[in-house]
C-alpha cells in the first residue's frame, strides 16, 4: 500500500492495537481452558496523576483481553527497601506472570537497582538488563524472552502495513533507553534485516541522515525535530516522541517529534496520539501472555 494524492497512509495504532488485543484474547482464553490465568502486576509509587492514569489504562487493557491485574501502590515517601520488597513479592507471586514498575519513581529512589530486581522472566516492559542482553546475543534464533514494548510496537505497525524493511535504511532519532538504544537490536535481526543509523544530539548533520531514510523513527522528545523538507518523499515516518508544550490557549498539550507538513511528503505516517502509544500498551499485554504461555509449557 502506498499513499495516494501525496498524502501519507496513516499507520493507525489504535486499529492495530485492537487487532493485537483480539489475538491475545483468543490466546488468553486458551490458557484459561488449561487453568492458567495470565496476570499483570503494576507497582505505582507516589500520587502523580499522569502515572496513575497510565496505570489505570493498563488495568483496563487487561480486563479487555481477560488478563487478571494485581495493583500495588506505595506512598510517595516510600523507602527504597519498601519498593524493593514489593518487587520481591510480585517475583514470588504465582498469580503474577508479568509486571511493571511504573516510571518515573520518586526522586531519591535508585531506579536501576529496583528494575534489576525484577525477575527477568516476569519483565513485562522487556527492559531488564538480562533481557536486553538476551536480545544482543540472539541474532539468529527466535527470541523467547520479553521484548521492549515500544520498539516491538513500531516494528509490528510497520509490518502490518507492509512497509518494506528488508534492506531498508532506517534512521532512528534519539538514544533514550525505551526506544533509541534498543530498537536497532530488533530491526537488525535476520528476519527483519534493516540497516539502522542511530542519530542523537551529537549527530553532525541530522537532515542529511533523514533525507536518505526509507523509514524514520522519531523518538527524541523534541517537538518538530523531523521537518517535512528533510523527509524523503514516500518514506515511512513514525512519531514516537512525547513532549508537553504550552498551547496557544495556555493549556498543556502533548506533541510529537514530527512537524506539520510531513503528512504531505511521507508515504506512511504514524499519528501522535493514536499511533505508537496504543501499540506500546498492547505489546505490554503480549509480554504478559507470552510469559504465561512459556511458564505453562
Ligand atoms: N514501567 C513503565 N513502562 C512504560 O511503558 C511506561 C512507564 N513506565 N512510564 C510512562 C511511560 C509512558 N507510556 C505510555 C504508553 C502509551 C501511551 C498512549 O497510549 N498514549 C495515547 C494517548 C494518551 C492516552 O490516550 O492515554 C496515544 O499515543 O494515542 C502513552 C504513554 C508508557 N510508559
Amino acid at each position: 500500500m502506498t499513499a495516494a494524492g501525496g498524502r501519507a497512509v496513516v499507520l493507525d495504532g489504535k486499529a492495530a492495537a485492537a487487532a493485537v488485543k483480539a489475538d491475545l484474547a483468543v490466546r488468553v482464553a486458551a490458557l484459561r481452558e488449561r487453568g492458567v490465568v495470565p496476570g499483570l502486576g503494576t507497582v505505582l509509587v507516589g500520587d502523580d496523576p499522569g502515572s496513575a492514569a497510565y496505570v489505570r489504562g493498563k488495568h483496563r487493557d487487561c480486563a479487555e483481553v481477560g488478563i487478571a491485574s494485581i495493583r500495588v501502590e506505595l506512598p510517595a515517601d516510600a523507602t527504597q527497601a519498601q519498593v524493593e520488597e514489593k518487587v520481591a513479592e510480585l517475583n514470588a507471586d504465582p498469580a503474577c506472570t508479568g509486571f511493571i514498575v511504573q516510571l518515573p519513581l520518586p526522586a531519591g529512589t535508585d531506579t536501576n537497582r529496583v528494575l534489576e530486581l525484577v525477575d527477568p522472566d516476569k519483565d513485562a516492559d522487556g527492559l531488564h538488563p538480562t533481557n536486553l542482553g538476551r536480545l544482543v546475543l540472539r541474532v539468529r534464533e527466535e527470541v523467547t524472552s520479553p521484548l521492549p514494548c515500544t520498539p516491538r510496537g513500531v516494528i509490528d505497525l510497520l509490518q502490518r502495513y507492509e512497509v518494506p524493511l528488508d534492506g531498508a535504511e532506517v534512521v532512528v532519532v534519539g538514544r533514550g533507553t525505551t526506544v533509541g538504544r534498543s530498537i536497532g537490536l530488533l530491526l537488525t535481526r535476520r528476519d527483519v534485516n534493516a540497516t539502522v543509523t542511530l542519530c542523537h544530539t551529537g549527530t553532525r548533520d541530522l537532515a542529511a541522515h533523514l533525507r536518505r531514510a526509507d523509514v524514520v523513527v522519531a523518538a527524541a522528545g523534541v517537538p518538530g525535530i523531523v521537518r517535512a523538507e528533510d523527509v524523503r518523499p514516500g518514506a515511512a515516518v513514525l512519531d514516537v516522541g512525547v513532549s508537553r508544550v504550552v498551547g496557544a490557549d495556555g493549556k498543556a498539550v502533548l506533541t510529537g517529534d514530527v512537524a506539520p507538513g510531513v503528512e504531505d511528503v511521507a508515504g506512511w505516517l504514524s499519528p501522535n496520539p493514536g499511533g505508537v502509544g496504543p501499540m506500546t500498551r498492547a505489546l505490554l499485554l503480549a509480554n504478559v501472555v507470552e510469559a504465561a504461555e512459556r511458564a505453562a509449557g
